[in-house]
């Protein structure tokens, strides 16, 4: 059977030893990062390719209703016409190049520490899991001239204005997509106090996370990302031309979010799960690898202001909708991810689902190889 993430939950200690291997040069799957036996491949892969989460142009005028439908139905769309410059695109998509193709003994130096968020590692989920994904990410939270520093002593100057520009187009991009979400509810600039006096977000937080998938010898036994939840109101990816984000759905299963040149992919988060009263889920989704191309992506991760505790909408709530969730700020949440991985959000839940069911990113259930 393939293992099951309520199985695999804290099971086997990864091999520390292998866990900064320089998977670019690995000629063969070694045991640390095979997920699925030879035995458990034919139970492997994406069942329902046949549809795919909506791609939505946000200049076109249904865009809030259709944005509105996706988020109920998928907790996920792709969005174009966003107002992200290719070129801009281009240059992160270079400057990830660029930062991953470094020998592993100089990514090191600007490694996350164990307490740490910013900095070079594997998927902070990685703990949960018996085996290792077949990735490395790089997250960076404000300035990344620390880190940059560390990565290029000498030049350092053009990766971060490029990451402080990206941080700034998608600062906009991120209000502006929370306002096209929310308005399918009917909520107002005026039901969400900590938006600001415009509704512009500025107090917001967010991080900026690259991933990177090396073509992989047996992309069928490895995974390059586990399933999970953002931990965010809403998370923008970018993902290079080789596909392998996968979507989760009740009822269809696995689905492939496929690159469009220029489109942008927009995840509900868990704190938006919470501030809709769970109206709009957040999408547990996963990265696959494949055997030829190496896959990059970079995940922009938004949140709410620091001291803000977010509760469902008061709008939303009220005697035939109860609160479903306690308030709770970010950190928190975090926190409580980085303890329980897929039992935060119903850790934070106060009444039982009516049909008895479990929170829909509660994916005990749900394979993942
Ligand atoms: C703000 C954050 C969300 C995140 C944890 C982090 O502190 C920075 C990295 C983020 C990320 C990116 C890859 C998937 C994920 C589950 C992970 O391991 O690190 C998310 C975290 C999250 O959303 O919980
Ligand atoms: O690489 C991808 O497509 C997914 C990345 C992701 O889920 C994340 O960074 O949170
Ligand atoms: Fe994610």
């Amino acid at each position: 059977m393939p293992s099951r993430v309520s199985d695999d939950f804290m099971a086997n200690p990864v091999n520390l030893h292998q866990k900064h291997l320089d998977l670019s040069s690995v000629k063969e799957l070694p045991d640390s990062h095979a997920w699925v036996s030879p035995e458990d491949l034919c139970s492997s892969g994406a069942s329902g390719d046949t549809e795919s989460i909506p791609v939505i142009d946000l200049n076109c005028p249904n865009a809030t209703k259709l944005a509105g439908q996706a988020c109920k139905t998928w907790g996920a769309f792709q969005v174009t016409n966003h107002g992200i410059p290719e070129s801009l695109l281009d240059k992160m998509e270079a400057a990830g190049r660029k930062l991953f193709s470094l020998p592993i003994q100089q990514k090191l130096k600007a490694a996350r520490s164990s307490d740490g968020v910013s900095g070079y590692g594997v998927a902070r989920i990685s703990s949960f899991f018996p085996k290792l994904m077949w990735s490395e990410g790089f997250t960076i939270v404000g300035s990344p001239l620390e880190h940059a520093r560390q990565l290029w002593p000498h030049d350092y100057n053009n990766f971060c204005d490029t990451i402080e520009e990206y941080e700034r187009e998608m600062k906009t991009l991120a209000g502006r997509l929370m306002w096209v979400m929310l308005g399918s509810l009917g909520i107002t600039k005026e039901d969400v106090n900590w938006s600001g006096p415009r509704g512009e977000f500025n107090g917001a937080c967010a991080a900026l996370q690259f991933n990177s998938y090396p073509a992989c010898p047996d992309p069928d036994r490895a995974m390059g990302l586990a399933a999970h939840t953002d931990s965010t109101l809403l998370t923008i990816l970018h993902q290079n031309k080789a596909s392998g984000l996968q979507v989760h759905r009740e009822g269809t299963g696995w689905v492939t979010v496929p690159p469009l040149p220029g489109a942008l992919v927009v995840n509900v988060g868990d704190l938006l799960h919470i501030l809709s009263n769970g109206l709009y889920p957040s999408v547990l989704h996963r990265a696959m690898v494949n055997r030829t191309q190496h896959r990059l992506s970079m995940a922009y991760l938004f949140g709410p202001p620091s001291c803000v505790q977010i509760s469902p909408l008061s709008r939303l709530v009220d005697h035939g909708h109860p609160a479903l969730y306690r308030p709770i700020t970010w950190s928190e949440y975090l926190d409580a991810k980085a303890k329980q991985f897929n039992k935060a959000l119903s850790s934070v839940r106060l009444c039982a689902p009516l049909n008895g069911f479990t929170d829909a990113n509660d994916h005990g259930s749900v394979t993942v190889g």
